[in-house]
């Protein structure tokens, strides 16, 4: 008998899949602590939560049973990943059932501000009867932006055309035919602050998602611009938003979720009479309840059976003999990915990786997916070497694998390249004995770089003086550079400096940088 126990109010009509088994026992509980749950957890072979109870280290290192970890919705964040993989425990979620409810209620904000519901209701429920202050506005023929164009964000953009509104799109994933299919305008994050009536927010929460929406964002938007987020906290940074309420830029904001859940009493959202909150209540329909608990319990059923699953977001297990082979690289592997997927701009449209030498000889399955997990970890949510080529395949992005039994220069070589519409780039990486990780080549760069720590990628046109003008400004900027590499083929052509720095260089730093007329292109890198 397996013993299921579920907490954080999960739909008991979602769960009746679970009550229904003859092989499972349910218990229900809710509000535990993470101590009580250590108390009780020892006994359970699987754990059904939404986002209130974090299941964290502790807790799993007191479940010596638990197989699985069923989140009820979409974001995993309240689940210690890495430790459930260390620990083989599976992770799924449910990632389409609460779609819908979130979109509606982005919806119900929209027109929530545009109106000033809230506000009138107050006001009217105090019995003042005021039909002057609250003149709204319509939302035909406005501008709605919209940040992550996935799920969530591709319904909105559906409703949003019923309503008669432009919508632009910007997403690293949106290809311009999607957004044709859709009647979006693929858009950057500029154009969208610079254009738009209304912006909502749709992405994760990432490094690169984390205060996307700050001060230089809002200083360019346009007066009077409504806000929306349904996502996660942080995504816009909530002190600048109120500064932008309170210089005028900003007329209106709905947020369903914060930087701190729940808020502070003090919180500023909480007394100003332009924002309006909800207590993170996206998914909290009876449909979006019942079916993300009907998703996850049928998966839970599948995993405590040993049948095949679909949803997880952790590790699948690799055969020994190919974990001996592969594990040396697996770092590697996603060092690569990662350098390339923040090195490049645009919506991917294909992956070659190419392995020679020794790696030829295996299965190398698993390393590609370590690579393509770290070339998508930044754009995407919940990321993991066992949805990475799902996730791949489901925004079109095409992994072609390469293999050549010699190489040329070194016994193991990892090549990756990268292709976008407009661009396309190329990194290979190798384990040197005695040295490690190394990456050796850059596009037609030969170069010898630790993929670690913070990484600044700059190509720019070989002249004598522009190595000296980047140290300066960044020592000028407090950036003390660990290492400095430099490539180029020709004299006076294009070439390439990659510096790593003991701390990341700021917005403002990269954007003076952008300005020296010698250097065509700075990233900044986060290996
Ligand atoms: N308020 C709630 O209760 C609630 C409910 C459900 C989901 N959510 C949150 O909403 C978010 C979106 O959910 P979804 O189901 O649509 O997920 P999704 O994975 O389908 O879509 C997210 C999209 O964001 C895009 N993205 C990633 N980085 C980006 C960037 N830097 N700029 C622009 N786009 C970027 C991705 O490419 C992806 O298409 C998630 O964070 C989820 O946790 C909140
Ligand atoms: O990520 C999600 O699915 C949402 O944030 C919903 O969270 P909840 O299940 O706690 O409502």
């Amino acid at each position: 008998m397996f013993k299921v126990l579920v907490m954080d109010g999960i739909s008991d009509m979602g769960i009746q899949l679970l009550y229904d088994a003859p092989d499972v026992e349910v218990d229900k509980k809710n509000g535990l602590s993470e101590d009580e749950l250590i108390a009780i957890i020892a006994e359970y072979d699987a754990l059904l939560v939404r986002s209130a109870t974090k299941v964290t280290e502790r807790i799993m290192a007191a479940a010596p049973k638990l197989k699985v970890v069923g989140r009820a919705g979409v974001g995993v964040d309240n689940i210690n990943l890495e430790a459930a993989t260390n620990r083989g425990i599976v992770v799924i979620n449910a990632p389409d059932g609460n779609t819908i409810a979130t979109c509606e209620l982005t919806f119900a904000m929209m027109m929530s501000i545009a109106r000033s519901i809230p506000q009138a209701y107050k006001k009217t429920v105090g019995g003042e009867w005021d039909r002057k202050t609250f003149v709204g506005v319509e939302l035909r023929s406005k501008v709605l932006g919209i940040l992550g164009m996935g799920r969530i964000g591709g319904e909105v953009a559906k409703r949003a055309k019923a309503f008669g509104m432009e919508v632009m799109g910007y997403d690293p994933f949106l290809t311009e035919e999607r957004a044709e299919q859709m009647g979006v305008k693929l858009s950057s994050v500029n154009d969208i602050c610079a254009k738009a009536d209304f912006i909502t927010v749709h992405t994760p929460l990432t490094n690169e998602t984390r205060h996307m929406i700050s001060r230089p964002q809002f200083e360019i938007m346009k007066k009077g611009v409504r806000i929306i987020n349904c996502a996660r906290g942080g995504i816009i940074d909530e002190r600048a938003l109120v500064e932008a309420i309170d210089t005028g830029i900003v007329a209106g904001a709905a947020f369903d979720v914060f930087e701190q859940e729940p808020p502070q009493a003090d919180h500023p959202f909480l007394n100003n009479p332009k924002i309006i909150v909800t207590p993170h209540l996206g998914a909290s329909t009876v449909e979006a309840q019942e079916n993300v608990a009907i998703d996850v319990s049928e998966e839970v059923l599948h995993i405590l059976r040993n049948e095949p699953f679909k949803n997880a977001v952790n590790m699948p297990p690799v055969p020994a003999n190919v974990l001996n082979a592969l594990q040396p690289y697996f770092n590697l592997g996603e060092k690569l990915g990662a350098f390339l997927g923040q090195s490049i701009e645009g919506a991917v449209s294909e992956i070659v990786v190419s392995f020679s030498g020794d790696l030829a000889d295996v299965d190398t399955t698993p390393l590609t997916r370590y690579i393509v997990k770290g070339i998508l970890a930044n754009q995407l949510e919940g990321v993991n070497i066992v949805n990475a080529m799902h996730l791949a395949k489901s925004r079109n992005v095409n992994v072609v694998t390469q293999k050549s039994a010699s190489s040329k220069t070194f016994t193991n070589l990892v090549s990756l390249t990268l292709k976008t519409k407009n661009e396309q780039r190329l990194v290979a990486g190798t384990l040197l004995a005695g040295y490690g990780e190394r990456i050796v080549q850059i596009d037609q760069y030969p170069v010898d770089i630790a993929p670690s720590g913070n990484l600044l990628l700059i190509s720019h046109n070989d002249k004598p003086g522009i190595i000296g003008k980047v140290g300066t400004l960044l020592g000028n900027n407090d950036v003390n550079i660990a290492t400095m590499q430099v490539g180029r083929k020709v004299v006076g052509g294009q070439a390439i400096m990659v510096l790593t720095t003991d701390k990341p260089a700021s917005k403002e730093v990269l954007q003076q940088l952008e300005q020296l007329p010698e250097l065509t292109q700075v990233r900044e890198l986060s290996l």
